[in-house]
């Protein structure tokens, strides 16, 4: 287990939502981060099959450009009555074919596929959002950490806060989608806390832990 001994690192993505998300859980630390994005990092092929595979991935390929500490989230939303889609791959179905996402478009799909199914019932469409950040080092050290979070999939989409699919997702012991919170509401969290509620501010939490107290 390596403690991060700089206050400098690269948030290793390309999705302004998370780096908007990743900003503000790491804010309070007072740390300097620059987004792989705002570096003109080009995007590392995600060729896992894993969250912690495609996580290391994009790590390692920012701390190697950089020459520091990078920080990357893998994540998905993963549908029991789908077995497990999109999974890896949820980044895929919002896909088009000219390469722009598109998620209204993609919840229609994860609706389509529910209702196949005969999936209507609340307790039918149970899913869990998971977050893998992954902490890489130039010399290729990584430390892992995963968090969920287990909901519902609800249609109609509800709320415009958020970013992806948040409109979708419920979680469980609340009548608001993450498309419906705040983002501190979403984080459920703040340093200090002993619980987090979105897969993220969960892994988040995990990496404070390990890797930033003594
Ligand atoms: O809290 C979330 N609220 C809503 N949607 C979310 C969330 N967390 C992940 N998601 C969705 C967005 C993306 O479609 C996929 C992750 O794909 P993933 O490859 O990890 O991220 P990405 O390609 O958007 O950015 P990047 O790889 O540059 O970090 O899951
Ligand atoms: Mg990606």
């Amino acid at each position: 287990m390596r403690k991060l001994d700089t206050r400098t690192i690269v948030v290793a993505s390309h999705n302004a939502g998370k780096i908007r998300e990743i900003a503000e859980l790491i804010g309070p630390f007072g740390f300097s981060a620059k987004s792989a994005a705002e570096l003109k990092f080009a995007e590392p092929e995600e060729t896992g099959t894993t969250f912690e595979e495609n996580a290391a991935i994009k790590a390692l390929a920012s701390a190697r450009a950089s020459g520091l500490p990078a920080l990357s989230d893998d994540s998905g939303l993963v549908i029991d009555a789908l077995g497990g889609a999109p999974g890896v791959y949820t980044a895929n179905w919002a896909e088009r074919e000219d390469g722009t996402r598109d998620f209204p478009w993609a919840m229609e799909k994860v609706e389509k596929a529910l209702a196949e199914r005969g999936a209507t019932a609340p307790e039918q469409r149970s899913a869990r959002f998971v977050s893998v950040l992954c902490l890489a080092w130039p010399d290729g050290h990584t430390e892992i950490f995963r968090g969920e979070v287990e909901g519902t999939v609800v249609w109609p989409p509800r709320g415009d806060k958020g970013f992806g699919y948040d409109p979708l997702f419920q979680p469980q012991g609340y009548d608001k989608t993450f498309g419906e919170l705040t983002s501190e509401e979403k984080h459920g969290w703040k340093p200090g806390d002993a619980t987090a509620l979105s897969h993220r501010a969960r892994a988040f939490k995990l990496f404070v832990e390990t890797c930033l107290t003594a």
